[in-house]
C-alpha cells in the first residue's frame, strides 16, 4: 500500500473515530451520571478517573456490543503465578518502579537501523522512502562525545517521514554516554546491525508507542507472515509446550501492542485530541479472553527473565555519566530484583526447565530459533517508522529473553557466562515496562466497559 491509500486509510479511522466520539460523549455523561448515583451503593469505584474524561467509550447504538469482560481468576497457564498475584505485584512494585526506570538516561536511548530495508518484499509500497530516512543532521548537532558513534538522522525535513507525522520518529537526543558494552551475538535475534554507521540513537520518551495510523495491507501483511508461517497453526491449542509457548509470547506482545495502540490514540485529527479508544480496546483486546491471557504469560517470561538475569543485571554498568541518575538507576534495578515480596509471591514466574525435554527437543529448537529470527527480520518490513521502532526494540527484548532463558546456563558461570549487549538490556526492560503498562490498562479499562 502506498503511502497516499495509508493517508486515506487513515482519514477513514479518524472520520470513524469522529462517529464514536459523537456516541462517546452522550454515553460519558451517562457513564458520570451512572457513576454518581451509584456511588453511594457500590462505593467510589465507579466514579470514573480522569483517564477516561476524555475518550471513546462503547456505546448500546454502535456496533460494539460489549460483553462483560470476564475476570480472570487461578494459575497463568503454563506459568506458575495467579493472576490475582500478578495483578498485585505489578500494581505494587513492577509498575511505579519500571515507570521511573524507563525515564533513566541509560533506559531511554535506543539504538536501532530505522529505515525499512525488508528482505522478504523489497517492492512494498510503504518502504519506497528508504533514501528520506538517512537524511543526516549537521554534526554541530551533537556533543562532542557522540563523535565517532552512530551518525544522527535528520527529522525536520519533512520529505523524510513516512506516512502520517504522527508516525515519524524524534530523532531529538540529549546528552548521554554510551561506552563499554559487549557485542555478542543473540542466537535468536537477525542481527544486521552490526553496521554501526546506519544506526541512529533515538529517545524514547520522544517517540512514545501509540496510535500512528499504521494500518491496512501493509501491516496486516507483518502480522499473517509472522502468525502464518512463522507461529504455529494450532496457537493457543497446540498440545506441544514449546509451540504453544511460542505463540503465546507473540500474540502477549501482539495484545500489548493493541493495547497501547487503543490507549493512545488521535480521537480528533483536527484538534490533535488523544485519548483511549474503548470499542477498539475492546474489540482488539478485551473481547478475547486468551489475548489477554497471553499478555500475562508474556510478562511472567519477561519477568522470569530479567530475575533470572539477576547477578548480570546487578553488577552491569549503567554509567551515562550523570552520578545522581546512574545511581537511581540501579538502585531501581536492585528494588525489583532483591524485592522480597517478589521473591515470596512469585519465585519462578516462568519454568524454564520445562521446555526442550522431549526427544525432539533439540531440533524444536532449532526450529523455533529459526522462525524467531525470521520475525525478527520481518521488522525491517513494517512500514512505519514508529512502530518499526517500538518493534524492534520489543522483539529485540523478547530475543533477549529467550537468550537468557535458553541459551546460557547461569549456573554455570565459567564456561559460558551470560553477556548482554547494552541495547538487549534496554529492550528487555523497556518491554517489561510496555507490559507493565498493558495490565494496567486492562485494569482501568474492563470497569468501563461492564458499566455500559
Ligand atoms: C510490529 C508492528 C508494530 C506496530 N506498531 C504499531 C504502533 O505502534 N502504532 C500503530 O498505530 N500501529 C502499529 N502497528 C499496526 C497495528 O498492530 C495493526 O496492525 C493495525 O492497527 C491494524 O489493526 P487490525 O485491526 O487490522 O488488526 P491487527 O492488530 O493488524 O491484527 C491482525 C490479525 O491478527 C489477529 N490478532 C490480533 N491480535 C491478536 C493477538 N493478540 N493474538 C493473536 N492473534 C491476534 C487477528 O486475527 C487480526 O485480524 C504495528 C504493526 C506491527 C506489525
Amino acid at each position: 500500500m502506498g503511502a497516499e491509500a495509508m493517508e486515506k486509510e487513515g482519514m477513514k479511522s479518524a472520520s470513524g473515530s469522529r462517529a464514536w466520539l459523537r456516541n462517546g460523549i452522550i454515553l460519558s455523561a451517562l457513564v458520570t451520571l451512572l457513576a454518581v448515583s451509584v456511588a453511594g451503593t457500590r462505593g467510589p469505584l465507579l466514579l470514573l478517573p480522569s483517564f477516561f474524561r476524555s475518550s471513546i467509550i462503547p456505546s448500546k447504538e454502535s456496533s460494539c456490543t460489549c460483553q462483560q469482560v470476564q475476570k480472570l481468576k487461578g494459575v497463568v497457564e503454563d506459568c506458575c503465578c495467579d493472576y490475582e498475584t500478578v495483578d498485585a505485584i505489578n500494581n505494587e512494585l513492577l509498575h511505579p518502579v519500571l515507570q521511573q526506570l524507563v525515564k533513566k538516561p541509560f533506559f531511554r536511548y535506543f539504538k536501532a537501523k530505522l529505515w525499512c530495508d525488508c528482505p522478504f518484499w523489497p517492492d512494498d509500497g510503504m518502504c519506497h522512502m528508504r533514501d528520506c530516512s538517512v537524511c543526516e543532521c549537521p554534526d554541530s548537532e551533537f556533543p562532542e562525545m557522540f563523535k565517532g558513534l552512530p551518525k544522527q538522522l535528520s527529522f525536520e525535513d519533512p520529505k523524510c517521514q513516512e506516512g502520517k507525522p504522527e508516525a515519524a520518529v524524534d530523532r531529538t537526543l540529549d546528552r548521554k554516554v554510551f561506552h563499554g558494552w559487549s557485542e555478542v551475538d543473540n542466537p535468536w535475534t537477525y542481527d544486521d546491525e552490526t553496521d554501526n554507521g546506519q544506526m541512529t540513537y533515538v529517545n524514547l520518551l520522544l517517540n512514545p508507542e501509540r496510535y500512528t495510523g499504521y494500518t491496512g495491507t501493509s501491516a496486516q501483511r507483518i502480522w499473517k507472515a509472522i502468525y502464518e508461517e512463522n507461529c504455529f497453526k494450532d496457537g493457543q491449542n497446540d498440545s506441544c509446550t514449546e509451540r504453544r509457548v511460542f505463540y503465546k509470547l507473540i500474540s502477549g506482545l501482539h495484545a500489548s501492542i493493541s493495547t497501547h495502540i487503543a490507549v493512545e490514540y488521535l480521537l480528533d485529527e483536527q484538534s490533535n485530541h488523544w485519548g483511549p479508544n474503548i470499542p477498539l480496546f475492546y474489540e482488539r483486546v478485551l473481547k478475547f479472553p486468551e489475548r489477554v491471557q497471553n499478555l500475562y504469560f508474556t510478562y511472567l517470561f519477561i519477568l522470569r527473565a530479567v530475575t533470572k538475569a539477576a547477578d548480570f543485571l546487578s553488577q552491569a554498568d549503567y554509567n551515562t555519566g550523570n552520578d545522581i541518575e546512574d545511581n537511581e538507576t540501579l538502585s531501581l534495578i536492585l528494588k525489583i530484583l532483591r524485592s522480597k515480596t517478589l521473591q515470596e509471591a512469585c519465585p519462578m514466574p516462568f519454568d524454564e526447565a520445562q521446555m526442550w525435554r522431549g526427544a525432539d527437543g533439540i531440533q524444536l529448537k532449532t526450529q523455533i530459533q529459526q522462525h524467531f529470527r525470521k520475525i525478527s527480520a520481518l521488522m525491517d518490513c513494517v512500514g512505519c517508522e514508529k512502530c518499526r521502532l517500538w518493534g524492534k526494540l520489543q522483539i529485540l527484548g523478547l530475543g533477549t529473553a529467550l537468550k537468557i532463558l535458553f541459551s546460557v546456563d547461569v549456573s554455570d558461570s565459567h564456561t559460558n557466562p551470560l553477556d548482554l549487549q547494552h541495547n538487549e538490556v534496554i529492550a528487555l526492560i523497556n518491554l517489561l515496562s510496555r507490559l507493565s503498562e498493558s495490565l494496567q490498562y486492562i485494569h482501568k479499562m474492563s470497569p468501563l466497559v461492564d458499566v455500559l
